[in-house]
């Protein structure tokens, strides 16, 4: 981490874009992406299925040239000087190719020596995925779920300050999903930068310190999770909703008349809420913050496009 400071970009990219050109035309795959992921925390990378995540990622790591723009990581240009980087990135992009008759610990240690780490890192990084208990038993009895665990203590072993994972969770039942989301909290908390990219929206959310929404290639938004999530709305029932709308909306509040209930916007809290409608003899019988996930960001942002596979196709020509 020598020469880093606190509001240091730890990936940066400025007007990136990759097209693909085959037999029916040109596909830009990402548009002039400017992505700013800071230090420290948890970064989730989110858009649908084929929204370039993943080509942006291998831009980053050198797997692809961009057609356009500029990227650095740790403010080092890349992929001109990805070499004095790479060290300190660690990134768990395609499927790696482990030993299948290996056991866990026999495929890190011949890893480990191929970046100068020692058997204790070995030990160190199958402790921190919480495979110790397993580090002996063969890799191909091994879960989907330790599999991709494996694949982090992989990624680990050079201690990296830098750690992407493209799509950890993919595959894996429920409980494969939230050991590999407890794992990425402990490694941004234990001082590690991830990028984690995703289509699930709601289950980055909540591992997630900062977010870069994409859909079609193109930034959608940016920034702290909190931030993009926005202000709280509640949900309320009242006796007179007539009178209590026109009580809140003479206080500054957005309020819409749902199904059985209305539907309040502020800044406010529930408190300021229950006492402005009290002050007007109206008693409410429901008071419910509805927080706002990102999938519903999202949905707002692409104007009701739907999650699945949206079309990155764009003739250029
Ligand atoms: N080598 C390639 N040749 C042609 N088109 C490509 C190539 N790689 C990716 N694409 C296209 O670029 C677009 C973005 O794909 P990409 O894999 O980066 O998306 P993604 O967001 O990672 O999606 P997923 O969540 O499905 O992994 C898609 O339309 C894809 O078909």
């Amino acid at each position: 981490m020598a020469g880093s400071t606190s509001d240091e970009l730890v990936i940066e990219t400025s007007g990136l874009r990759k097209e693909f050109t085959g037999r029916r035309g040109t596909r830009v795959a990402v548009a002039d992406l400017d992505l700013a992921v800071p230090r420290g925390g948890v970064h989730g990378f989110l858009g649908p299925n084929g929204s370039g995540k993943t080509t942006t990622i291998r831009m980053l790591l050198g797997l692809a040239r961009p057609t356009a723009g500029t990227m650095s990581l740790f403010g080092t240009p890349v992929p001109q000087r990805l070499a004095d980087v790479i060290g300190r990135v660690g990134a768990v992009v395609e499927s790696p190719k482990f030993s299948p008759t290996f056991s866990a610990r026999q495929n890190l240690l011949l890893l480990a020596g191929s970046v100068g780490a020692g058997r204790d890192a070995v030990d160190e990084a199958l402790a921190r995925v919480g495979l110790g208990e397993r580090a002996d038993d063969r890799y191909k009895s091994y879960s989907l779920g330790m599999k991709q665990r494996l694949a982090i203590a992989a990624t680990l072993l050079k201690s990296p300050d830098l750690l992407i994972l493209d799509e950890p969770t993919n595959g894996l039942d429920p409980a494969g999903i939230r050991e590999i989301r407890e794992l990425i909290r402990d490694l941004g908390d234990a001082g590690v930068t991830v990028l984690l990219s995703s289509h699930i929206l709601a289950e980055v959310q909540q591992v997630c310190t900062s977010a870069t929404i994409i859909g079609n290639g193109r930034m959608l938004t940016s920034g702290r999770v909190e931030d993009l999530l926005g202000r709280t709305s509640y949900r309320l029932r009242v006796g007179d909703p007539a009178a209590a709308r026109s009580t809140l909306e003479a206080a500054g509040m957005t309020v819409s008349q749902g199904a059985a209930a209305l539907d309040v916007v502020t800044d406010e809290t529930g408190d300021a809420i229950t006492r402005l409608l009290a002050g007007a003899g109206l008693y409410l019988s429901e008071l419910t913050p509805v927080r706002a996930d990102l999938e519903t960001i999202f949905l707002e942002l692409t104007d009701g496009d739907r999650m699945g596979v949206t079309p990155a196709l764009e003739e250029v020509r």
